[in-house]
């Protein structure tokens, strides 16, 4: 902190401050987000990774209009994946990195004429020419399409992806709870991720997407009172019937696996390891989840004293270092997981 000093803070730390309620019910609250020309239920978007999505979840999710960002994993899939979702009027929204076979897509995607509505270029470290190349080529090939680079940490970062013609920025460099970057490299913004997003949203001339610390649907409104227009889920939204993968039963008690993109088991080989697996509670349907969710953000909107998303930029907050969970966060996890299941 010698040549640049400033105060930080995570979620944990952070209260929202209620005004007058304007609203007879919660459900008139308006939850709906833009980003782009598309307008979609809430603000939240899941994480693009295996663990958490496949194509079924993501046609469902484009049907129910909810944003989605398909991973990368699968990297042959992905040309007929557009095709397939185009076929159904669905958006189509899908995640490159800046290997020679993305290259090879977007040139596919171009050839023909298969425009995604949305190309998320996902990288473990986006404050990269690399990723400025990515983006300067996908923006001749596919010029309608709406880019968003990540992933990055600061105000510089965002400059520079933006100056590189990105539309979106994702912010979150290891806060994730599948990642072990923090430990591996001690780099990132674990600890202080909504704070990050406060130092991004306030260098951004285009939407910040907050990606990856997300422990309770309450995070969600604090990351849109600090600048984020829009937040990825990973675990909070891992353990339903609609993720990938087979339930579990140990003593009982039922879970699924959760891994990072950058853990052994999706990268099949032990090298540059930066995420883990983990199990969490099965929570039964991810609908309903995301359903508690729009609910959830209704009651904050109502607690900001507004009746859209937008009112909650501007609400006061305290800070109240490490004291809002009375050290009980992995209690309310839990408990939160069983609300579902
Ligand atoms: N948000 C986060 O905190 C993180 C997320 N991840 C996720 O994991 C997935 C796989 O990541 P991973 O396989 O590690 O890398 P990527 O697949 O993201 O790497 C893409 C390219 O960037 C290069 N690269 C990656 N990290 C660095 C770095 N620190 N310095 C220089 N070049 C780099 C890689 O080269 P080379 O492999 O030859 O070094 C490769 O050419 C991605 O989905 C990513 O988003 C991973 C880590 C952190
Ligand atoms: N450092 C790593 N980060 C990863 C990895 N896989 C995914 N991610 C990031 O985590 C978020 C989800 O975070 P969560 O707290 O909601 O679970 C995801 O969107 C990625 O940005 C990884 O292997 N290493």
């Amino acid at each position: 902190m010698e040549n640049n000093p400033f105060s930080v803070f995570d979620y944990e730390d952070i209260q929202l401050i209620p005004q007058k309620c304007i609203l007879e019910h919660r459900s008139q609250a308006d939850t709906s987000a833009q980003l782009g020309s598309h307008t979609f239920k809430i603000p939240v978007v899941p994480a693009n990774m295996s663990s958490i999505i496949d194509e079924k979840l993501a046609q469902w999710l484009a049907k129910n209009n909810y944003f989605y960002v398909m991973h990368r994993f699968e990297p042959d899939k992905r040309l007929a994946f557009v095709q397939k979702m185009q076929e159904q009027h669905l958006i189509a929204s899908i995640s490159v990195g800046v290997q020679p076979h993305d290259y090879q897509l977007i040139d596919q995607l171009a050839q023909q004429q298969l425009i995604p509505e949305y190309i998320t270029i996902d990288i473990a470290h986006g404050y990269a020419k690399t990723v400025a190349d990515m983006i300067q080529y996908i923006k001749s090939k596919l010029p309608t399409t709406f880019v968003i680079a990540g992933n990055i940490a600061t105000a510089d970062a965002v400059h520079f992806l933006e100056e590189a013609g990105a539309d979106a920025t994702k912010v979150g460099i290891g806060p994730g709870r599948a990642c072990i970057t923090k430990i591996k490299t001690g780099f990132g913004t674990a600890g202080w991720q909504l704070a990050a997003i406060r130092l991004c949203a306030k260098a951004a001339r285009k939407p910040i997407i907050a990606d990856g610390g997300i422990r309770t649907n309450g995070d969600i409104a604090k990351s849109l009172r600090f600048g984020a227009s829009f937040v990825m889920i990973g675990s909070l939204l891992a353990g339903h019937d609609e993720n990938p993968g087979e339930i579990l039963e140990r003593n009982g008690q039922k879970f699924k696996v959760y891994y990072g993109s950058a853990s052994a088991l999706q990268k099949k080989e032990v090298k540059n390891i930066e995420g883990k697996k983990v199990i969490v509670p099965y929570k039964g349907s991810l609908q309903a989840t995301l359903k508690e969710m729009q609910e959830d953000l209704q009651s904050a909107i109502s607690y900001a004293g507004g009746t859209q998303l937008s009112d909650l930029r501007h609400v006061n907050y305290v800070v109240i270092k490490n004291s809002i969970y009375n050290g009980d966060a992995a209690v309310i996890n839990h408990d939160l997981g069983n609300l579902n299941s």
